[in-house]
């Protein structure tokens, strides 16, 4: 058994120059217990050794995650992902990952000095070029996988590659307050700037209503907060398990120069993967397929005569252009839609913009002034299961006057959070 301060000093170490490290704690993890696998034995292991396997499997962890991660995104959303042979293993080796992850955000944030540098981040700017606010409430179930810690630690990350000029300024709302503090946002304090709602507003919004105008009002809240405090010409919104990518800010940025930008009420920068399918119907998504069909079809008969000179003589008709669209089509499908969508990932400027789609909120942009219209019209309208602040949006742009929104593809963040705050969890959430 080794020592909370030995396993300190292997963390630090680890962090400076990962081999030695990596060897003391491999030898070590491969008798740590598993937090995650609730088995009659596990039952008795005491909490230190619980905390303690699972510092141990954070560092244990780089070469398997990317091995994972890479076997997931190749099959997950593929027609030949085999669910019932594959699913229940995957979903648990994610959120090993992902619990591994928690736990190493959670050293990070314990571990790092209040010291200038660090605080120098915590910024008194007015009017900034762009406001990133990460929404958080005080989550019951999947605590340790500490998503916000995750969250910031990414865009912390993110932030310092941007150089001398910051790309954001970042808020955290912490929604809860009183007597269910929030320990992740409150960990976070001494870095970035958390706002609540004072303890007469707090007691007021947890009035007897349901979760989802719950859920919204705290929205609103923050939209209109992270406005008053900052008078930022852009906002975006984060849910607190939204990770964002590394080319996060590179993408935004290039979002907001395109001229659309100032004509719209949001940006969606996440759809889930499973939904991205061409089988998926959304209108602007079938007219990219019957183009790449169409794109694709005429490439090939115009190059086919020179693969093959004796088809300089063969007369194409349009029969054999309709027969090679509807190839090229179905080819595109079963290939799988969101593993073509990855190769727009090369540069920012071939990201797609679209007309949004329905579903999901976890990250969202507000160019200009559009976070008030926002909160407005969501303060407004009246949530509950079924109409959550997702729909409401999603109907309020559609059946507003001169009002349009967006969705960009590929998605520009992960969705992490396995354990949702708003809705009944399954005792093992699943991928899918
Ligand atoms: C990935 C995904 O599909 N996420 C969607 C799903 O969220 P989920 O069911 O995944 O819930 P979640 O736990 O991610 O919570 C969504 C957000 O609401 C915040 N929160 C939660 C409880 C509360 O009382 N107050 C509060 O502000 C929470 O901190 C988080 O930022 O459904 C929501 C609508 O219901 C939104 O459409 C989310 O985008």
């Amino acid at each position: 058994m080794y020592s909370s301060s030995e396993v300190r000093q292997c963390h630090l170490l680890f962090r400076s120059s990962s081999a030695p490290c990596c060897a003391c704690i491999i030898s070590v993890t491969r008798t740590a217990a598993d937090p995650l696998l609730h088995t009659p034995e596990q039952e008795g292991i005491t909490k230190t050794r619980l905390r303690l396997s699972t510092v141990l499997f954070v560092q244990k962890t780089p070469d398997l995650t990317t091995g994972l991660t890479f076997q997931k995104a190749l099959l997950l959303y593929s027609y030949y992902f085999i669910k019932s042979m594959y699913l229940d293993s995957m979903s648990e080796g994610v959120l090993h990952e992902s619990l591994a992850r928690g736990q190493d955000a959670l050293h990070f944030w314990q571990g790092i000095p209040t010291s200038a540098e660090v605080s120098s981040r915590f910024n008194d700017v007015t009017q900034p070029e762009l406001l990133v606010t990460v929404v958080t409430a005080r989550r019951y179930e999947g605590t340790d996988f500490h998503y916000l810690l995750q969250v910031m630690q990414q865009l912390d990350g993110i932030l310092r590659g941007c150089g001398e000029r910051r790309c954001a300024e970042v808020l955290v709302c912490d929604v809860e307050s009183g007597p269910l503090e929030n320990q992740d946002a409150k960990l976070l304090e001494p870095y970035f700037r958390v706002i609540r709602r004072s303890p007469r507003e707090q007691l007021g919004n947890r009035d007897q209503v349901n979760t989802f105008e719950r859920e919204k009002r705290d929205y609103v809240f923050c939209l209109r907060k992270g406005w008053e405090l900052l008078k930022p010409k852009n906002i975006i919104v984060l849910e607190d398990d939204a990770l964002p990518r590394l080319d996060f800010f590179k993408v935004v940025k290039d979002l907001l120069s395109r001229r659309f930008a100032l004509h719209t009420l949001y940006i969606k920068l996440y759809h889930p993967e499973r939904l991205q399918r061409y089988w998926n119907p959304e209108p602007y998504r079938i007219l990219e397929w019957v183009g790449l069909g169409l794109v694709g079809a005429t490439a090939l008969l115009l190059i086919l005569p020179y693969w093959n000179p004796c088809l300089f003589s063969f007369k194409l008709s349009t029969s054999h252009l309709l027969f090679f669209t509807l190839y090229f089509m179905v080819t595109a499908e079963l290939l799988g839609r969101h593993y073509l969508l990855e190769v727009r990932r090369l540069s920012p400027q071939l990201y797609a913009v679209s007309p949004a789609t329905e579903c999901c909120t976890p990250a969202m942009l507000f160019p200009g002034n559009a976070s008030l219209r926002v909160a407005d019209y969501l303060d407004s309208s009246f949530c509950y299961k079924g109409n959550a602040k997702d729909i409401v949006l999603y109907q309020i742009a559609r059946t507003t006057p001169g009002e349009r929104s967006h969705s960009v593809e590929p998605n520009l963040i992960t969705h992490i959070g396995a354990y949702s705050s708003v809705r009944v969890n399954p005792a093992r959430p699943k991928l899918l």
